[in-house]
């Protein structure tokens, strides 16, 4: 099989980096810019580029639910903190299969109430 000029043959394993296609201008407009409203939902997103729970068939049947939790779990949390961040910490990745700050992400929490 030739993807994209390349010879795939049969049998390799083949994998895809969320890490270099979302660093790619060609998917992502200024890749490297901080914008999550880049992934609102009335935003155009590339289909094929944006996968973090995967596609087709076998993508994940939590999907849905994931979505829902996290933002119930950020609303609780939003409505009864505040937080800011450590400046600080340093804003180095550490990959390890996913991708997390090196330092942790250090916060001062105040409580509203
Ligand atoms: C942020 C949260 C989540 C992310 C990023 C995520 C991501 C993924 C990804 C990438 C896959 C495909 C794995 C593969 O290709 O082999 C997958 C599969 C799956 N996920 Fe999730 N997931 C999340 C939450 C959940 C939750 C909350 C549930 C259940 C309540 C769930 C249940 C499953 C199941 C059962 C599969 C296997 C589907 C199949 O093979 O047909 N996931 N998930």
């Amino acid at each position: 099989m030739t993807v994209c000029g390349h010879n795939i043959p049969a049998g390799s394993n083949v994998q895809m980096s969320h890490y270099i296609m979302a660093r790619m201008e060609q998917f992502f407009k200024n890749p490297l810019t901080f914008d999550p409203e880049r992934f609102l939902r009335d935003e155009d997103k590339p289909l094929y580029a944006y996968f973090p729970f995967s596609l087709g068939t076998r993508s994940c049947i939590g999907q849905q639910f994931a979505l829902i939790e996290a933002r119930v779990i950020l609303a609780k949390l939003y409505q009864n903190y505040d937080f800011k961040l450590d400046p600080t910490q340093s804003f180095e990745i550490l990959d390890q299969l996913t991708l997390k700050p090196k330092g942790q992400c250090m916060n001062y929490i105040y409580s509203r109430q």
